[in-house]
């Protein structure tokens, strides 16, 4: 029925979040576009190859190679250099190459971005905000890329600055809580759990809460209960902070 489920406006990217941890990604080029791709596959763990000849580094890419960051072949684009890869992202000067390129990976299946050339891209790039866990990708699916920055940075702007440790410390709970509630049964609970503590507790308690304080919230999973940072730390048995006490 109309109106029952979402419009299809189409015409939009699949936006994912890509797990390279130990992939193999080859950077074609070594200019400046190639030094900012590096940055972004290697703070997701990809293992990077990069290929380009010396005299075309910049001091960025260089770095990156003597610090062995990256492994590094000093010649121009081969195709074989695409034998075993997973992805392929591409910043050269030169746009005959990069349509070669582009067609190998075809041919391939392998997964390619040219930068700045948009009908060669099978995913486009976007503008990034990183903190801790956190990371936020803004895409204009290639109609205005300066204004995904001014848009990344205004939504930087307006987030709390410790929502990244935040999520860092829900994440250590995360993980507790699976250890002592494993069992595939008990995920909708755990998830119902978790999803109070997040809306019941301030940013400021999740950045606080330490170890100990963990292991007593976690106490509370069995009867599904959520007490207060405060309460939690007095020992309140009801999980209700009714204090301040008078001695
Ligand atoms: C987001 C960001 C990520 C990154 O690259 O890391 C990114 N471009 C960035 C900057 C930027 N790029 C350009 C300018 C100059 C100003 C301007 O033209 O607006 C600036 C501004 C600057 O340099 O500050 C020129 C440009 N870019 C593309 C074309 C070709 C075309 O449109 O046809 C041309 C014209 C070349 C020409 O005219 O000759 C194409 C693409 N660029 C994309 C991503 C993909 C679409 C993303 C989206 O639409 O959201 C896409 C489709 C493919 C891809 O490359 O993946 C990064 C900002 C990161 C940040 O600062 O946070
Ligand atoms: N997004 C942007 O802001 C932006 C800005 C300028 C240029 N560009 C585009 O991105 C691409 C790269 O830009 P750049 O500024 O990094 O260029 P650059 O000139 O700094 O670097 C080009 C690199 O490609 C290498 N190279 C050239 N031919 C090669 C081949 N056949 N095999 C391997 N390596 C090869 C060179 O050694 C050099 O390292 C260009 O196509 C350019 O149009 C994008």
């Amino acid at each position: 029925m109309k109106g029952q489920y979402p419009d299809i406006q189409g015409g939009g990217s699949l936006i994912l979040a890509w797990q390279v941890r130990n992939k193999k990604v080859l950077v074609i080029g070594g200019g400046e576009v190639a030094a900012g791709r590096i940055v972004n596959v290697l703070n997701a763990d990809a293992k990077v190859t990069v290929v380009s000849p010396r005299s075309g580094l910049n001091d960025e890419v260089a770095y990156r190679v003597e610090q062995k960051q990256v492994e590094y072949i000093d010649r121009k684009f081969e195709p074989s250099d695409l034998d075993d890869v997973d992805m392929v992202l591409a910043a050269v000067d030169d746009p005959e190459a990069s349509t070669q390129i582009y067609k190998l990976c075809q041919e391939k299946r392998i997964p390619a971005n040219i930068a700045d050339v948009p009908p060669e891209c099978d995913f486009y790039f976007g503008s990034i905000h990183r903190d801790g866990p956190l990371q936020i990708m803004v895409s204009t699916n290639g109609n205005g890329p300066k204004l995904a920055n001014i848009v990344r940075r205004r939504i930087a702007s307006n987030l709390p600055s410790n929502i990244g440790a935040a999520i860092q410390r829900v994440g250590i709970l995360r993980r507790k809580l699976r250890k002592i509630a494993p069992a595939p049964e008990e995920g909708p609970k755990r998830m119902q759990w978790m999803s109070k503590v997040c809306e019941q507790w301030s940013l400021d308690d999740l950045c606080d809460m330490t170890e100990d304080d963990m292991e007593s919230l976690l106490g509370f999973f069995q009867p599904g209960t959520v007490p207060s940072l405060e309460a939690l730390r007095l020992g309140d048995p009801d999980g209700v902070f009714d204090g301040p006490f008078l001695i």
